[in-house]
């Protein structure tokens, strides 16, 4: 479908990385759409020169449409606004083959965290030296990929990984690793992704000692060569003032390993979370004033400390690939509750996006494919999986003929939907289409009853 000269959807504006709507206060306001979504005529929505409804029509829904354009544009904004950082895309909101070439081809690096993500990556040619090993518990089965194939750093997460990890890397040729360090800051959208601070599983803590004494572990090891620190605040972060605060206990920390061991490190890891607007009007983390901010707080929070200032590494997930993808569903049933409730029920839901189950996520929802002059009502867009929690966008505001058979769109779902998908009631996964320049290029098929059974043993 072309999309030359159709007028951009009243709730986009250039997004994201662009920040250029902002709100009286000067905070950064985003769009939840691509930033090549279009209206176009008979209520189609094109995105990346493709209409939504169009794309439904052949692969099928529900369907996990990327805007490729838009992957690469936020990867570009990236290492425009950090040109002296390394940027690693944090594999876990969303990772395949293509994915993993985008990323490459713009030039980040890659935060993977299980033997999945590593493999997958390195299948797809993805140059190990540029990966990133995460993991609070790693099986022994990932280190040693991991050491095999050479990858760039490994995250140390606990005391006791530390001579596992050195037992099997070997002195000739040390496995460059960092310590994963809670900084006793913490930020993010729900208590389940804030991991600044103790209390939870990951990394090493600052005030307990932890951290101090991992650090004197690694340096004790031939075979790990400690290059430096870590830390990840949590997820859906939008101020710049929580990675600033973790700048300061993290430089202190730097300070004192200095004082005690004379070594300084070349690199701060200050991981991801960079937060992305789901409903127009939402706040986002504004990349150009984090990459300002941080890079003068890490500059003279060194300065204060007589320390060189180490080269910054990012893992941003959700910022890179979250804004590309659009989710698309058919209305299956609408359901007319005694109470005056309006249940619009979707042919996906809670398996191929546990966010709102999971987290109390909100999103939007758009009816496509259809024009309809119908006043807006209140509905709640539900999935079609067993559980009253099913519940998509409660309140969704659609057109008041909505029927079955239509299209919805939410915006906003390529990050953490499809990589954290269930195939509960077998219902199967979505597949996944790329579109870009007009065309629209199928990534990943839908996954099937014949996938459930090659998986039975014995049958
Ligand atoms: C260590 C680490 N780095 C990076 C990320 C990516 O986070 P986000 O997708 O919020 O940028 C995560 C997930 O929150 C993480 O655990
Ligand atoms: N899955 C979470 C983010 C977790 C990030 C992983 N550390 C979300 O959707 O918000």
């Amino acid at each position: 479908m072309a999309a030359a000269f159709a007028p951009p959807l009243p709730d986009s504006w250039p997004n994201g990385l662009s920040s250029r709507v902002r709100s009286p206060e000067g905070r950064a306001l985003g769009s939840p759409w691509p930033a090549s979504a279009r209206s176009a005529p008979g209520g189609e929505v094109v995105v990346g020169g493709v209409g939504l409804a169009e794309v439904a029509d052949r692969f099928g829904t529900p369907l996990y449409v990327l805007d490729e354009a838009e992957v690469r544009a936020r990867c570009r904004a990236y290492r425009a606004a950090l040109p002296h950082a390394e940027v690693l895309y944090a594999a876990k909101a969303f990772l395949c083959s293509a994915m993993a070439d985008w990323v490459a081809e713009e030039g980040l690096g890659l935060d993977v965290c299980s033997v999945g993500e590593l493999r997958l990556a390195a299948a797809a040619g993805f140059p190990p030296q540029r990966m990133l090993l995460h993991g609070n518990a790693k099986s022994p089965e990932e280190l040693r990929l991991a050491l095999r194939l050479r990858v760039g750093r490994i995250v140390i997460d606990g005391l006791a990984e530390i001579p596992r990890l050195a037992a099997l890397a070997i002195a000739d040729e040390p496995q460059r690793v960092l310590v994963r360090v809670l900084p006793g800051v913490a930020a993010g959208h729900h208590t389940a992704v804030r991991t600044g601070v103790t209390g939870q599983k990951f990394g090493l803590s600052i005030e307990g000692g932890d951290a101090a004494e991992a650090v004197s572990r690694v340096l004790a090891q031939p075979s790990l060569a400690l290059v430096g620190l870590h830390c990840h605040l949590g997820s859906q972060i939008t101020g710049v003032e929580p990675y600033l605060a973790a700048i300061d206990r993290m430089v202190t920390l730097l300070a004192e390993i200095r004082d005690r061991h004379g070594v300084q490190f070349p690199e701060l890891d200050l991981g991801g979370g960079h937060g992305v607007p789901y409903l127009a009007g939402d706040p986002e983390l504004d990349l150009a004033d984090f990459a300002r901010r941080v890079r003068e707080r890490l500059a003279s929070a060194c300065a204060e400390h007589g320390l060189s200032v180490p080269r910054l590494l990012v893992e941003p997930g959700r910022a890179v690939v979250g804004p590309a993808g659009v989710a698309i569903y058919r209305v299956l049933a609408v359901k007319h509750g005694t109470d005056g409730r309006v249940f619009v029920a979707v042919d996906g839901g809670m398996s191929d996006n546990p966010r709102p189950a999971l987290y109390g996520a909100r999103y939007q929802a758009r009816l496509v494919g259809r024009s309809s002059q119908a006043e807006p009502c209140e509905v709640d867009v539900v999935g079609r999986y067993c559980e009253a929690g099913d519940v998509l966008v409660p309140g969704a505001q659609l057109p008041g003929d909505i029927r079955a058979g239509d299209l919805l769109a939410v915006p906003v779902a390529g990050a953490y939907q499809l990589s954290m998908a269930s195939s509960y009631n077998l219902v199967g996964r979505p597949g996944v289409v790329a579109v870009r320049d007009g065309r629209a290029r199928q990534l990943i098929r839908r996954e099937t009853v014949e996938d459930f059974l090659s998986r039975e043993v014995g049958r």
